[in-house]
């Protein structure tokens, strides 16, 4: 029998963003701190409405509803589009049991749209949910930019969502009821780091699984500890977390840290389906990216993307195309 997980209390630091404006310098301080020190933090008072959250989990579950053949035309590639059972993590070697589905604002989602009357009103409402995730992501974006010594729309400029070069995206993520015994190693969402800028996590109450296990020192590096500490779900929060992106972008200095959904194997593992949203601030292709003390060489912001995909993405596209290939010559056409 595999040895138990280690599990250490950390505090994860909560921060709120009431009277933003009047309070910019004291939440830049909290924000860098977290970010320095274990690089995740919870944020409320963000101005995002419950409401808001729970209808775009509601048409995320309407989404995941449809008949795979479906959502197979809308499948993904240049991170945008619909996968199952397809993404393989460095860190496990194997796929995720998950399907998720990935929204841009920009030209990648050319295509990766279902056609309106498929599920009427989905991509407005889904449009509408990301300006506003993207706008608690701007404030963010501000105090990190004021916090490293840069003018204040820094970041801002690099992640702008209204240029066609935007690759910020936002992700649905459905994980399946795991069973009591499922007979093989299953994996929800192996160990790995985010290569963005900052991902902004929305997790549903009782869907527990979201571990943590800081402890990384340099962006370049690829191993991780095995102390793990559980970021339980609450409604209305935002999880944050720092990204390899800021990471690098900040010489080190804030730390994009090691989680995972993990997969249940201990008593009190929760079992259930799991929904949640990811959204993750991507830079725009053009982006010029260096720290202020130039500790890494300047690349753009494709050729960040490009080597991200290759290090984590090279072996889910593999696998997809052996099984669009297995189900072409099995499945019958699906008009939509
Ligand atoms: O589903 C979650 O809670 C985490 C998802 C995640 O870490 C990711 O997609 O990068
Ligand atoms: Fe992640």
């Amino acid at each position: 029998m595999a040895a138990p997980t280690k599990y250490l209390e950390r505090p994860i630091p909560s921060i709120s963003l009431a009277d933003f404006d009047s309070r910019i310098d004291e939440i830049t301080q909290q924000l860098c701190s977290a970010a320095e020190d274990v690089g995740f933090f919870c944020v409320s008072d963000h101005g995002i409405p419950l409401s808001s959250i729970d209808d775009m989990f509601a048409w995320s579950s309407r989404f995941f509803s449809l008949p795979d053949p479906l959502k197979a035309t809308v499948s993904f590639s240049n991170n945008a589009g619909w996968e199952k059972n397809a993404q393989v993590r460095p860190s496990t070697g194997a796929a995720d049991r998950k399907e998720s589905y990935q929204m841009q604002f920009g030209a990648n989602m050319d295509g990766k749209w279902l056609p309106d009357a498929t599920l009427p009103g989905f991509q407005t409402s889904a449009l509408q949910f990301m300006h506003q995730v993207q706008a608690v992501s701007e404030r963010l974006m501000t105090c990190f930019a004021r916090g490293l010594g840069f003018d204040d729309n820094y970041f801002v400029r690099a992640h702008d969502v209204s240029r066609p070069e935007s690759q910020t995206v936002c992700r649905l993520l459905h994980y399946f009821e795991v069973p009591a015994n499922p007979g093989e190693v299953w994996h929800r969402a192996g160990a790995h780091t985010d290569w963005d800028l900052l991902t902004l996590l929305f997790q549903k109450e009782g869907q527990s699984g979201l571990e943590i296990c800081p402890g990384r020192e340099v962006s370049t590096s690829f191993g991780h500890g095995d102390t793990w500490t559980k970021v339980e779900p609450s409604a209305g929060q935002i999880i944050c977390n720092i990204g390899d992106l800021l990471m690098s972008w900040s010489d080190d200095r804030f730390k994009s840290t090691f989680h995972r959904v993990k997969a249940p194997t201990e008593p009190g593992d929760y079992h259930g389906e799991r929904y949640s949203i990811a959204f993750f601030n991507q830079p725009c292709h053009d982006a010029l990216i260096q720290g202020p003390r130039k500790k890494y060489p300047l690349v753009t912001g494709a050729e960040f993307t490009k080597n991200a995909m290759d290090l984590y993405y090279s072996k889910t596209l593999e696998k997809q195309k052996r099984q669009l290939l297995e189900e072409s010559s099995t499945s019958v056409p699906v008009r939509i």
